[in-house]
């Protein structure tokens, strides 16, 4: 969907919550209720309710990632509803009931999905009808060997196969997850569909975070002209693996519009077409990209400018 002048802004509410453990997924999903409760809430009495809510990557347990692998459960179709999810599939029950509880989008962070023969780490997206609008399984696996942090997604996960975007009424969204982040050919991919935003749920590591988190997104909004936003889990220590937290979201010209600290918390930003339009008119990197000098990362559809 080409930017109009109707299409609304949006009210984002991103909710960092702490690395828990697999073991405490129940109570881990009751304090995301209330999480999002809260943000409802806050966000009705500041006169901005909230229309979009995004949670973490691995939200329904990480603390220890060998265990977190036991806790798969089944996603369904896109087009589900709180009735066609099985009762084994709890965290993912509770995603629908929340959206449909509060009338929100809900970006569902990721959580770990039953596949065949290993596993997905796959987001949801949710409409206010409590229905499964959208699933991307992470296609680029977090396999890394730093001084400061090893890991090795792939031996636990599969990798999906396809990039993902999704329509809502202030326009087109694209999601990535985590790793993604660091691959620029996701956010071009995901950009050249005329998103205005880019949304990443996110378990980055403190020493990856610190060296990088905010680089990275700033970079992806500025090189594509879109918002980001970003939920990270938020830091316990000591843990298996220490999460960065800093949730925030970038803007078109990117700059950082609202951030996190570590803990438990709730970010606020506001997805503002005029600054993507304004943006993208007074800087047209989308008409001016010469796709015939870089043909190896594809042809085809440019940003549209306003
Ligand atoms: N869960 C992840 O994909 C972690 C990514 C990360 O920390 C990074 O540095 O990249």
């Amino acid at each position: 969907m080409t930017l109009t002048q109707t299409t609304p802004n949006a009210n984002i509410a991103i909710i960092q919550l702490r690395a828990a453990s697999p073991a405490a997924k129940l109570e881990t999903i009751a304090r995301v209720r209330e999480l999002v409760a809260q943000a409802v809430g806050q966000s009705h009495a500041a006169g901005a309710p909230v229309d979009l809510v995004i949670l973490p990557e691995l939200w329904n347990g990480l603390a220890d990632p060998d265990e977190s692998i036991t806790h798969d459960e089944v996603i369904p179709e896109v087009g589900a509803r709180v009735g066609d999810i099985p009762a084994k599939s709890v965290s993912v029950r509770a995603l629908a009931e929340i959206a449909a509880q509060h009338n929100i989008w809900l970006v569902g962070g990721t959580i770990v999905e039953t596949g065949t023969p290993k596993l997905y780490n796959t987001a949801t997206v949710w409409s206010p009808a409590g229905e499964l609008v959208q699933k991307h399984r992470k296609a680029h696996l977090f396999d890394i060997a730093l001084p400061a942090v090893t890991f090795k997604e792939s031996a636990a996960f599969d990798p999906g196969q396809s990039l993902c975007t999704f329509q809502t009424p202030w326009g087109k969204f694209g999601l990535a997850i985590c790793y993604e982040l660091r691959f620029a050919e996701v956010a071009i991919a995901l950009a050249r569909q005329d998103i205005s935003a880019i949304i990443y749920p996110a378990a980055f590591t403190k020493p990856t975070g610190e060296l990088h988190w905010e680089l990275l997104h700033r970079a992806r909004a500025l090189d594509n002209q879109v918002y980001v936003f970003a939920a990270c889990l938020g830091r316990v220590e000591p843990a298996k693996v220490v999460m960065y937290g800093h949730s925030l979201a970038a803007n078109p010209l990117g700059q950082i519009v609202a951030t996190a600290a570590e803990g438990e918390e709730i970010v606020y930003a506001t997805l503002d077409h005029d600054v993507v339009k304004d943006t993208r008119a007074g800087i047209p990197l989308g008409t001016q990209r010469r796709f015939d000098l870089y043909a190896d990362i594809g042809v085809g559809a440019v940003i549209s400018a306003a």
